[in-house]
Order: structure tokens, then sequence, then C-alpha cells
């Protein structure tokens, strides 16, 4: 048997700012060649995580490896995409490509053909940056992170205001860069990720609480109760906990409660249907172990 040394090792990580941790023993591992996700709620702290992977953060107890090193000494092998703080607004698109271009000694000239792939009209690399819509902004970001050659890129919230053809486009081009070997660490909280990653790892406040494959993480969520309007489904769902959506109240399916005995009344406008993985979401980060 064959054991893989993952690509990046996290043991025991402790972040604290001052007022009380932000992350309080995180352990993780992200194999080699493959796409994991960190899914979580806003403000778990995946962002920091993430920071003390490429070592711009250090953390307050806990050990880090990349490729077997500390960050530090692995900061050539990785390429960091952090939303929203990377480019310089006052400088045109190019100017923030050359910028980035001499920061990394594995920078490469793709940039322009990652833009085009990502459908970002190359023109616009004349314009200010502080003149980009949200999507552009991510659009240079993510060209920049990987026109970087190396083995790790990590990504925060990579497809965070992209449309859905841009989202797919990206999905193509990361898939093909896990085809040529290299480690994928993406922070997302767009239900549609959960589709690119080989494993997916549920933040919480307790830690990282859940690690496994979208496919084994969805099978273990149970059924989802939706209802329309007054219908009381309280007691129908675990914990009593009812997430609030545009048109449905949902909850999961109680342990031990027949589907049938909960749509069996007439009139009311209630349905059980197979959770998806917006509600894989709720589920692992709201629910997990609740009865
Ligand atoms: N430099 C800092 N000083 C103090 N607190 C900080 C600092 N950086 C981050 N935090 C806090 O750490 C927490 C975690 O932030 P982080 O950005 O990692 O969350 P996240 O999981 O990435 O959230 P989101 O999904 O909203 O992007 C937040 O409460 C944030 O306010």
């Amino acid at each position: 048997m064959t054991v893989t040394t993952p690509a990046v090792s996290v043991r025991g990580l402790r972040k604290d700012f001052g007022n009380g941790d932000v992350l309080a023993g995180v352990d993780l591992d992200v194999p080699d060649g493959e796409i994991t996700l960190l899914m979580g709620p806003n403000g778990v702290g995946k962002t920091i995580l993430l920071s003390c992977i490429a070592g711009g953060l250090h953390p307050d107890d806990g050990e880090v490896t990349v490729f077997g090193a500390s960050p530090g000494a692995a900061a050539e092998s990785l390429s960091f995409m952090l939303q929203d703080a990377m480019l310089v607004d006052e400088l045109t698109g190019r100017e923030n490509v050359a910028f980035f271009r001499d920061l990394h000694p594995h920078s490469t000239d793709e940039v322009e053909a990652i833009l085009e792939t990502l459908d970002f009209e190359t023109e616009a690399l004349e314009m200010e940056v502080g003149d980009y819509s949200g999507g552009m902004k991510r659009k240079l970001e993510l060209a920049i992170s990987l026109s970087v050659d190396v083995s790790l890129y990590l990504l925060d919230e990579p497809t965070a205001a992209l449309d859905m053809t841009t989202v797919e486009q990206l999905h193509s081009l990361l898939a093909d860069r896990r085809e040529a070997g290299e480690t994928i660490l993406v922070s997302s909280h767009l239900p549609a990720d959960a589709e690119l990653a080989d494993t997916i790892a549920v933040v919480t406040d307790d830690g990282v609480t859940a690690v496994d494959s979208p496919e084994a993480l969805l099978a273990a969520v149970p059924p989802v109760v939706l209802a329309e309007g007054p219908a009381d489904i309280a007691d129908a769902v675990r914990d009593g906990r009812l997430f609030e959506g545009e048109i449905h109240r949902r909850g999961f399916l109680r342990e031990g409660v027949d589907p049938e005995r909960v749509t069996g009344d007439e009139g009311t406008a209630v349905q059980v249907r197979e959770p998806t993985y917006t509600d894989m979401f709720n589920y692992y980060v709201h629910l997990r172990g609740t009865r």
C-alpha cells in the first residue's frame, strides 16, 4: 500500500487576534494532486486558515507544513489568491499584472490566456482597476494567481461575484490543473463548487468537523422537509430548526419520522425531497450531530 504525504498538513492550529480564538484547534490534511473545498459560515476563519498555510500569518499555536516544510520555506511552491485584497485600485490591470509578475519567481506570461478563458475583454487591462466590476476584479485576481507555475494554489472564494458561465469555465481550468497533478485548496460559499471538489472540509467554530467526498457528505444528509405558507413542520424536523427561504421554510426530517405522515395532511403545502448541495451546507454547518 502506498501512503501519499498530504500537500498541506495542519495540526492543532490556533489563531487569536487578542479578543478570543478565531481558530481553535484546526486539523486538516490537503491531499496532493486533488481539489479540496473549505466550506463554512461567514467569519469562521477560512481566510485566516488559508493565510496561515500561505505563510502570511503565523498561528499562535499548532503546526502547518506545506510539502513537508514550513509555509515560509515553501513560499515559492505556492500561489495565494486573497479575494479583494490583492489588486491596487490606482493601477491599471496591466500595471497590476506587471507588479505581481515581479513578486513571484515562478510567474509566467499566461495571464492574458487565462483572462481570455474567463471571458475577460483584455482591452480592459488598460483601465484602472478601481473602475472594474467585482467580477472583473475576481477574474484578474484569478488570472494573476493561476499564471504562477507552482504545485499548490490557495484560492479564497474564487467564484464569489462570478456569473455561472464563468464559474463553469473556472471549474474546467481547475480540473485541468488537477489533471496536471497540481493541488488546489479553495474556500467557497457556492454550492455548485461542491461538484468540482474531490474532498470537502467543513469548518465550524469547533474546527474541521467533517471531511469527505461531496458524494459521501451529501449521502449522509437527511431528506428535506419543505413547507409553504402556514403549515407547521417544526415537530417533523431535526432540532425543530427551520431555514427560511423565499418561498419555503425548510428543515431536515427528524430521525424516525415517516415522510408520508409529514406530507399526509390534505390542503397543506408540505413536501419531502432529497437534499441538494445547499441543504448539505446548512446541515453540516448548523445541525450535524443533533437529533
Ligand atoms: N487582522 C485581524 N484582526 C482581528 N480580527 C481579525 C483579523 N483578521 C480577521 N479577523 C477576524 O477573524 C474572523 C475570521 O475571519 P475570516 O476572514 O478568516 O473568515 P471567513 O471564514 O473567511 O469568512 P467569510 O466567509 O465571510 O469570508 C472574523 O471574525 C474577522 O473579523
